[in-house]
């Protein structure tokens, strides 16, 4: 791309966000590392920003560990002091020469010289002095190269060192000077160039440099995000979100969509390296969004921190710190160990026993601190692990899940934090790998949140939602289940925070809103639960023309509706691979005798390496009911009619009476019984006249009585040999495997399993090496809403049974 397009791309909004107000986007070290990293990074601001969105960043890589190296090296007065700052300018320009072209290098390798000539001198001569300065650099230099490569490649831009403009009023808090900052803030912007802007550094009162501490570059995208009114921070990284537990050590670590605030400050407090702990601080009085990606797959939605309802805040996260120390003291109890504990940022504190829990790089401060008022304090090395959840301490269940968990490790206290929202374990000894794997396997083994959107609320979709209050009780694998969506063919309620169960349809009425296929796909592919699952009870060939969108994004079907099942053989073929594909499954054992268990019946035949050769039966409620009724007595036509005015029949009898529902059933049964076919391989008998065929369903209806010779005749014909008459479907496989399908009206001997049947029951008839000469026969309710909305949550349970047991793939760069 030339700049010229580029700018234009960025300036005439044909990127995705250029309507949209300010964002901030952090890019951290990990993003910006290698040159290939910046070039991905390069590629989401021309995708994502626009001219005056800002760009934060940290050190490439590990330049700040480097610098901390060096500077190290710098007081210890080491050998190896020259050669280290030589590596680390080595690296520096390899970037600047392999990202920019000859001139802008050269340029940049200059500046670097002058910057490393600078760094030496302090180090050789008062390195402590400037020790803030120094690791200044490595987010100086990130600026300047990002700067400079979009200043290349994609539009004007311009590095700002936020010393120029960040004053914070207290070295030890990192409190912004608000007023100071954003006038200043606002004097440092250029119109019309993309600004690259320092993280991690700041100045003081004095104007010396300070850093935001370790991870702060976080906390300036923040600061950075309030000064400017930006809507939206995304903290770009190199894992695809917050994980419940740290996924280098904690590979079943789940991630977690939707992270409340108030949880999200205390992970950062207690150390998660996503968040800095004072990120989200500057944003506590606006609603600016904030969103953790990953730089390395930009499509996956990350997490979001918010505020968000009761799903999210179920949600519990396992994290620890080591290297942490006990501070006792007798005069820690009470309100003094409550003024210790601010003071210090206390990772926890307990003033009732006396003592608080601190970093240990905290020893001296504190020591001088406590120095006045106490002779007798001990300081004992420490490490905790902590439950972090929205209220978990006013969750008893939570804490003593968490006591059961710790039993066989040495815990000295237990403590709740203030923010109620962790519960903080202080170990003697160091956190390893494997207490945090135990504790977090312990914690969150049953925690998978589950969406379910219903579409269609007709007669079954409304029974189904008035079970599912119960069934969520009583069934404990839907423990997690949430309703998220209904959905009809005009409107759609869709709330990622779940509808109540028990008022749903009250809610749809009143809340529901116009949607489309679109929407409702876009909304669907950005949902923030584990499985998500679309129960389709619509009759609607359209609808079912989406499937193939849900099984590519993971989403799992329970399709009442036939379509799909029933579609050509490319397109069933396409869908059943997508749905592999994709691990989503695909369940739809009501299509075909509601909520008999044929498909059971079905599965266990194959699964135990049965093969099947037959199968037949009565499959339609509407055609059993009206042979079974039928015996000459009134005309077909008067039965037909009586049938329609019970909601019997279809409002249109034609569809029932053409075969073709009875011949997509026998389809989906034979492609359940492992059988290649397509609808045109059954042959269908069509039971309305050539002359009936094309009228309207008036027209029709007036004229049924068209239809009673015929009906008449095959009664009379099969009466003459003791037989009667049944619509029937039948597939049969010969001995070389091929298959002969049919769906017709057939005369069959009243002994016959098919002739005697409840009026509307449906019987199915099942032949296999097992079930040669005596079949299998399954016969009972075939439709209905009670028995077709059970079989949905028959389906319903089998699927959270099957994902009960799926594992999630953490998306981090470097371990997958
Ligand atoms: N709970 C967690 N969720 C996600 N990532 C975590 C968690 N705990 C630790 N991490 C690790 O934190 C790293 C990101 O932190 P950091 O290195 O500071 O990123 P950046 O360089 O992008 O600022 C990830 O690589 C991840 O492995
Ligand atoms: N470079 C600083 C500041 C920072 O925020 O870095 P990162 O975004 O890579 O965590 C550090 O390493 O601490």
């Amino acid at each position: 791309m030339t700049q010229s397009n580029s700018v234009e791309q960025l300036s005439s909004g044909k990127n995705q966000l250029a309507k949209h107000a300010i964002h901030v986007h952090k890019f951290g070290g990990s993003s910006l590392a290698t040159t290939q990293c910046i070039e991905r990074v390069v590629d989401i601001i021309r995708q994502n920003c626009q001219l005056n969105d800002l760009v934060v960043v940290s050190a490439n890589g590990n330049t700040t560990d480097d610098l901390f190296t060096v500077y190290n090296l710098a007081i210890e007065k080491s050998d190896g002091l020259l050669l280290a700052i030589e590596t680390l300018e080595k690296s520096q320009s390899a970037l600047i020469g392999e990202l920019l072209n000859p001139s802008s290098a050269a340029r940049l390798i200059d500046v670097l010289a002058e910057d490393i000539r600078q760094l030496t001198a302090w180090l050789t001569e008062q390195p402590s002095q400037y020790h803030a300065d120094m690791l200044a650099f490595g987010e100086l230099w990130s600026a300047r190269l990002l700067s400079a490569v979009l200043s290349e490649k994609v539009c004007p831009s311009y590095a700002i060192d936020a010393r120029d403009f960040l004053v914070i009023n207290n070295d030890k808090d990192c409190a912004v000077d608000n007023q100071q900052s954003s006038q200043k803030f606002q004097q440092n912007l250029q119109k019309g160039k993309l600004a690259v802007i320092t993280g991690y550094i700041t100045k003081n009162a004095q104007g010396e440099t300070c850093t935001l501490g370790r991870n702060g570059s976080d906390y300036s995208a923040t600061i950075i995000a309030s000064l400017s009114g930006a809507l939206n921070v995304t903290l770009w990284t190199d894992v695809d979100g917050i994980y419940s537990a740290d996924p280098r050590i904690v590979p079943l670590a789940r991630k977690l969509h939707r992270l409340p605030n108030g949880v999200a400050k205390e992970l950062g407090r207690l150390g998660n390296p996503v968040l800095h702990a004072k990120t989200l601080q500057p944003l506590t009085n606006h609603s600016t969004h904030l969103h953790v990606a990953s730089s390395f797959d930009p499509e996956i939605s990350g997490t979001e921190i918010g505020k968000f309802g009761q799903i999210a805040k179920q949600e519990l996260s396992v994290t620890s710190l080591n290297d942490l120390l006990l501070v006792k003291s007798t005069s820690l109890a009470g309100s003094f160990g409550e003024q210790a504990s601010n003071e210090f940022s206390a990772i926890c504190s307990d003033i009732q026993q006396g003592f608080i829990v601190i970093h240990q790089a905290q020893q001296k401060l504190v020591s001088q601190w406590l120095a006045s008022h106490d002779t007798q304090v001990s300081f004992t090395p420490v490490s905790i692990i902590a439950i972090v959840g929205h209220s978990v301490v006013n969750q008893g269940n939570i804490q003593a899940r968490f006591k059961r968990a710790l039993k066989h490790t040495h815990v000295l206290h237990v403590v709740n934090s203030l923010s109620e929202h962790s519960i903080i374990a202080v170990l003697q000894q160091s956190c390893t790998g494997e207490l945090l794997n135990n504790i977090h396997y312990d914690m969150t083994k049953d925690a998978r949140h589950i969406g379910v959107v219903v579409s269609g609320l007709g007669n079954i979709g409304q029974r189904f939602l008035a079970l599912l209050p119960a069934q969520l009780n009583r069934i404990s694998v839907l423990e997690n289940v949430h309703l998220v969506g209904l959905v009809t063919s005009k409107k759609a309620l869709l709330n990622t925070d779940g509808i109540d169960v028990n008022q749903a349809m009250s809610l749809y009425e009143r809340d529901a809103k116009p949607c489309d296929n679109t929407l409702l796909m876009s909304w669907l592919t950005n949902h923030p639960y584990d499985e998500l699952i679309v129960v389709d009870i619509t009759p609607s060939e359209h609808f079912s023309d989406l499937y193939n969108e849900f099984f590519k994004e993971g989403i799992h079907v329970i399709g009442a509706n036939k379509w799909a099942a029933s579609a050509s053989t490319h397109r069933y073929n396409e869908l059943v691979l997508t749905a592999a594909e994709n691990k989503s499954v695909w369940l739809g054992s009501t299509t075909v005798g509601a909520g008999l268990p044929i498909n059971f019946a079905i599965n266990d035949l194959l699964k135990s390496g049965d093969k099947i050769t037959e199968i037949s039966g009565i499959f339609s409620g509407t055609l059993s009911w009206l042979f079974e009724t039928y015996d000459g007595s009134v005309p077909f036509s008067t039965l037909l009619l009586n049938a329609l005015s019970q909601g019997i029949t279809e409002p249109d009898p034609r569809e029932d009476l053409s075969g073709r529902d009875v011949q997509r059933k026998l389809l989906i049964l034979a492609r359940m019984a492992g059988f290649e076919l397509s609808l045109d391989d059954i042959e269908c008998e069509n039971l309305v006249p050539e002359s009936l065929q094309a009228l309207s369903t008036t027209e029709f209806l007036a004229k049924s009585a068209d239809l009673d010779n015929y009906f008449a005749e095959q009664l009379a014909v099969a009466s003459a040999k003791q037989a009667c008459i049944r619509y029937i479907a039948k597939f049969v496989v010969n001995e070389k495997g091929q298959l002969s399908a049919k769906v017709y009206l057939a005369a069959l001997a009243k002994n016959d399993p098919f002739a005697s049947l409840t009026p509307g029951d449906n019987i199915f008839l099942i032949k296999s090496h097992w079930y040669q000469d005596n079949p299998l026969i399954i016969r009972g309710p075939g439709a209905g809403r009670d028995v077709t909305a059970g079989g949905l949550h028959a389906d319903l349970v089998t699927i959270c049974q099957q994902l009960a047991g799926k594992k999630h793939q953490v998306k981090i760069k470097g371990l997958n």
